[in-house]
């Protein structure tokens, strides 16, 4: 059975070892598997390519239309299993997109890998929308939650889901990264902190921003506010090494 990744460039499915540029494990060698589709559509979204296929017209910022036959590719799960066995990081993040939408199949991709290469660490970045299906949530490590908020563009009722966060708040295995793009953001967070009681010790903030120029202005205020409300601080390495590329 196959699961649906996005691409490099056409039919190269986007697979790569390179550093975890954000949250928890920033800094860590990683193997990254980054699956296409999501059911949100954020405006300033920086993996477009993985859901915004002609035809869909849900505002994005750079009003990019992308094709689904050059921007997604498929591939048995055991040979996503063996392609990721064969790098050399010994953790893999499994991105999107909105990963958790193709749940099952990744529970059988993991549980190949675990056969092939036993004690891999496993992370998965989600959007907070979508319940981990029981087979896969068994073999997760951490998961780097990222509810979003009002200037995401997507409406409440779609991306605010109480149940769920109220679940990801109780999950010690889940680290919250909201991502903040002016300081008008910060009372939401706040807000959602309370509401959900989650730690200061599980809660980052990330700066949005796309290049180095913009993440860096941004990091000066909202590092501030970290220290000042005990919360934790993320960069966003990658694009600091490699800027918004495919593939790093
Ligand atoms: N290096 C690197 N770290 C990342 N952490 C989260 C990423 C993502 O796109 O979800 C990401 C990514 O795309 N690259
Ligand atoms: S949830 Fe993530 S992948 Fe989906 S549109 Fe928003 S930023 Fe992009
Ligand atoms: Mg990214």
């Amino acid at each position: 059975m196959t699961l649906t990744l996005a691409t490099t460039t056409p039919g190269q499915p986007e697979i790569f070892a390179s550093l975890q540029g954000e949250g928890p494990s920033m800094g860590r060698p990683s193997t990254f598997v980054r699956l296409s589709r999501c059911n949100l559509a954020c405006q300033w979204c920086d993996t477009a390519y993985t859901w915004r296929f002609t035809g869909d017209n849900r505002f994005h910022r750079d009003d990019l239309a992308f094709e689904r036959r050059e921007n997604q590719v498929t591939m048995e799960e055991a040979d996503l299993a063996q392609a990721v066995a064969d790098l050399v990081p010994d953790r893999l993040v499994i991105t999107g997109g909105e990963p958790l939408l193709q749940g099952a199949a990744l529970a059988r991709m993991v549980k190949a890998l675990d056969e092939i290469r036993p004690g891999m660490h496993v992370e998965v970045e989600t959007n907070s929308t979508v319940a981990p299906h029981p087979a896969l949530d068994a073999r997760i490590d951490q998961y780097n939650v990222s509810p979003k908020l009002a200037h995401s563009g997507n409406p409440d009722t779609l991306a605010l889901l109480p149940e769920r966060l109220a679940a990801w708040a109780a999950e010690p295995r889940a680290f919250f990264k909201f991502v903040v793009a002016t300081r008008d953001d910060l009372d939401e967070v706040m807000a959602l902190q309370q509401t959900y009681a989650i730690p200061g010790a599980r809660l980052f903030l990330m700066p949005e921003g796309r290049s180095s120029d913009v993440i860096r202005e941004r990091s000066g205020w909202l590092a501030d506010f970290c220290s000042q409300h005990g919360l934790r601080f993320t960069d966003r390495l990658h694009i600091h090494l490699w800027g918004d590329t495919r593939g790093t």
